[in-house]
């Protein structure tokens, strides 16, 4: 059996970041300045280091950013208040609410207050609403990873079975609109498997290509593969490694080890989607704000 080609997402992920940093350049020429406000209400030591590493890539990239944190136990109120307050805000030019939020905050209340025109992932109903209509303004960022990880591979998604394990409105609901439109990047049979899904072997089991995005390490392993199956793995849930000094290791849904037998390629967990997500993510920073200020056209195509 030969190896599963490693679907690495650190070079096209690198070049698509080379254009946003050329449009930021662009914009400031144009005296806009690209300004992320971010909302963050966890107590995960992982999920917060999430928010840092997209700080600290958008200031290498010369686009500001407003973060704002609040603590997970706090007052729903603080949450809406947060988003309210980078809502009015005429420098911060994009918003962006990471999830999960604690159960005791509306999510959809959330999703409202985010102005349309500041979204970078898709988060609003109207923006959900038009990515679902096929008329996307906007394209989640993990969702646009995945999408841009297929065509970097030439992996053909028209005609053939996508599998995603998952149903948040986030990651695998958007992605099943995108991979089952109809065109290019798309064209799939798309079929959504979740915590309630009766045999969820039948279903990976012929997947041509699977995707798995749901947060539960080794809820997959290979004997639950098809043979030839293209494996996208969107999950990073860090777990404690033997090192006990260490802060342990970023793993995806599916057991790697035992994957790599049946799959003809996968995505390595880290360094497959998640590099994407950044790109993507600072590439919506950039177009919505290019958007706003009437300077679409000036903005390099990627
Ligand atoms: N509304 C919303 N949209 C999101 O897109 C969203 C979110 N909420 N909540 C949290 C997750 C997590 N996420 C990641 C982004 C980049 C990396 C990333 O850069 N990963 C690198 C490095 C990881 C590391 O070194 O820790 C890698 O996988 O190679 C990972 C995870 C976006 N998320």
């Amino acid at each position: 059996m030969t190896d599963p080609t490693m679907l690495a997402g650190g070079p096209l992920a690198d070049r698509l970041t080379a254009t946003v940093e050329r449009d930021v350049a662009t914009l400031r020429n144009h005296d806009v300045v690209p300004t992320l406000g971010t909302v963050l209400m966890t107590d995960d030591p992982t999920q917060r280091r999430f928010m840092d590493l997209k700080h600290e890539r958008c200031a290498s990239l010369g686009i500001e950013t407003v973060r704002v944190d609040v603590p997970a136990d706090a007052p729903a109120e603080r949450c809406y208040d947060a988003v309210e307050s980078l809502r009015a805000d005429d420098d911060v030019t994009a918003l962006f609410v990471q999830v999960p939020l604690p159960d005791h905050v509306d999510e959809q209340r959330v999703r409202s207050l985010v102005p349309a025109g500041k979204d970078v992932d898709c988060f609003t109903p109207e923006n959900l609403g038009r990515l679902v209509a096929g008329d996307p303004h906007v394209v989640p960022a993990t969702a646009a990873a995945v999408v841009r990880l297929l065509a970097e591979y030439d992996v053909e998604t028209a005609g053939r079975d996508v599998v995603v394990v998952g149903r948040d409105a986030v990651i695998a609901r958007p992605l099943a609109a995108l991979l089952s439109a109809n065109g290019p990047d798309g064209d799939a049979t798309v079929t959504l498997c979740h915590t309630a899904t009766t045999d969820l072997t039948a279903h990976t089991r012929r997947a041509d290509v699977l995707v798995t995005a749901a947060g539960h390490p080794g809820l997959v392993d290979g004997s639950m593969l098809g043979e030839g199956v293209v494996v996208v793995d969107v999950s990073a849930t860090r777990v404690q490694s033997d090192d006990s000094d260490s802060s342990g290791d970023l793993v995806g849904d599916v057991d790697a080890a035992s994957a790599r037998e049946p799959a003809s390629a996968i995505t390595p967990v880290p360094g497959g989607v998640g590099p994407l997500t950044m790109a993507s993510l600072v590439r919506n920073v950039v177009d919505v704000t290019g958007r706003a200020a009437g300077l679409e056209h000036v903005l390099g195509a990627e």
